[in-house]
């Protein structure tokens, strides 16, 4: 069986082609700069053929003609016809409280979809964008929805309401949602099989420290708690993103600043975090370049990173009562082994102790890396999104 998985975003698509019965990636790749000058799309084969394509690629529709002309070019294809293609399952970032769960899409999905577009007006129209693009271009295809926000849907309202007005929370669905719930799902779970835990029995707080990031707090295999909110800029520092900020700052600002709406989400969303406060770059590679050149402000940028994890993380063991286990994933999680090191550092208290030498020398592998003796497990799982919502698309259209 053979799934492509797309991930529609405002300014590009990626997409991944799996082949599930030996569960290997056929074909990958992306539209970068979509509806821009200089639009390309980038494809890799599994045997490593690589292209560039460029071109006027405008709308979601012609970025996903492109991908399916070159998954089955002469040259550089994966695929010979696009019959091959059972499913397309798709990446979407808000289902709101619509949807718990990955579902097949149908018209009754999408105008729930369209529903949440008020909530999630940078999420959901690129979302639709690829649904329909589908629709059009492979009418008779099943395809799936993976929602972000599905996996927290078992917060309990102490945890996802916001103490302002209830009046809010009933007329626009003011609330706390939760965001990278597929990558949430994917990394507890399979920690739970690599260290020989019961999922239903575990307690686990799992950190996806990407490029956006969030920290969930796991029992018995149900999201208590999740660190983004009603979008997905609370919570911890993120690379353009200020996580938390007391709600006094915003008002402030827009006042001083005579910023609208518009502005002022783009100073918190794409201004702030790590490239924020260090001036440098909303990437670690970077922020570590600049450290040790010596730049004072990349050295605060990710102090406060990783000040705001560790805080996170004793919330977490508070609410849960303890965990067997800490989970670091996403880009950072996976390869920046100082920050796996100061966060989990000076814990011994608690039960959480790493060890130094593994830990360092451990990047992108599925590994554990605290001592023998840690009561709390600390492991780093690579985090597969699209393999993820592949297997769901499969689950479900087998099904039906
Ligand atoms: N080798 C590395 N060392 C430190 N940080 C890294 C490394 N590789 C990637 N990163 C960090 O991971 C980020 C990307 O994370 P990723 O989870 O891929 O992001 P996205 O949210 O776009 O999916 C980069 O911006 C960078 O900060
Ligand atoms: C929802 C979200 O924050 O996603 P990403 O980290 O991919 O930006
Ligand atoms: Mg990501």
């Amino acid at each position: 069986m053979k799934i492509l998985v797309l991930n529609c975003g405002s300014s590009s698509v990626k997409y991944k082609l799996f082949d599930m019965t030996t569960k290997t990636i056929l074909g990958q790749g992306g539209v970068e700069k979509l509806g821009m000058r200089g639009s390309f799309l980038r494809h890799t084969r599994a045997d490593g053929d690589r292209v560039t394509l460029e071109g006027e690629i405008l709308t979601h529709q012609s970025a996903i003609e492109y991908i399916l002309g070159v998954l089955i070019s002469q040259k550089h294809g994966a695929i010979r016809s696009l019959e091959e293609i059972d499913a397309v399952g798709h990446r979407l970032v808000h289902g709101g409280e619509k949807f718990n769960s990955s579902v097949l899409i149908d018209d009754e999905v999408i105008s729930k979809i369209e529903e949440c577009i008020e909530i999630a007006p940078l999420h959901n129209p690129p979302n639709l964008a690829g649904i329909n693009a589908i629709k059009e271009l492979l009418p008779n295809i099943p395809q799936v929805g993976v929602f972000d926000t599905a996996f927290h849907q078992t917060m309990e309202p102490h945890a996802y309401m916001y103490a302002i007005p209830y009046s809010l929370y009933t007329k626009y669905g003011i609330r706390r949602y939760g965001f990278h719930g597929t990558s949430h799902r994917y990394v507890s779970k399979r920690a739970c099989e690599f260290l020989g835990l019961e999922y239903e029995k575990a307690k686990l707080i799992t950190c996806h420290i990407g490029n956006g990031a969030s920290i969930t707090a796991i029992k018995e295999g149900k999201s208590i708690d999740t660190s983004m909110g009603f979008t997905p800029v609370e919570g911890l520092m993120m690379g353009t993103r200020s996580g938390d900020i007391d709600a006094g700052v915003v008002t402030f600002l827009m006042d001083k600043e005579v910023l609208g709406t518009e502005s002022a989400s783009t100073l918190f969303n794409k201004h702030s975090g790590v490239l924020g406060i260090s001036g440098v770059s909303s990437d670690m590679r970077d922020l570590d370049k600049a450290i040790a050149e010596g730049n004072d402000h990349a050295k605060l940028a990710l102090k406060m990173y990783q000040y705001r994890i560790k805080k996170y993380i004793g919330s977490y063991l508070a609410v849960l009562g303890g965990a067997d286990a800490i989970i670091f994933t996403g880009g950072v999680g996976e390869n920046q082994s100082a920050t796996r090191e100061a966060v989990c550092s000076d814990m011994e208290w608690l039960g959480i102790s790493i060890d130094s030498a593994t830990n360092a020398n451990t990047h992108g592998i599925e590994a554990i890396v605290s001592t023998p003796n840690s009561k709390i497990k600390i492991v780093v799982i690579p985090t597969d999104e699209e393999l993820m919502i592949a297997t769901d698309t499969m689950q479900i259209i087998t099904k039906s």
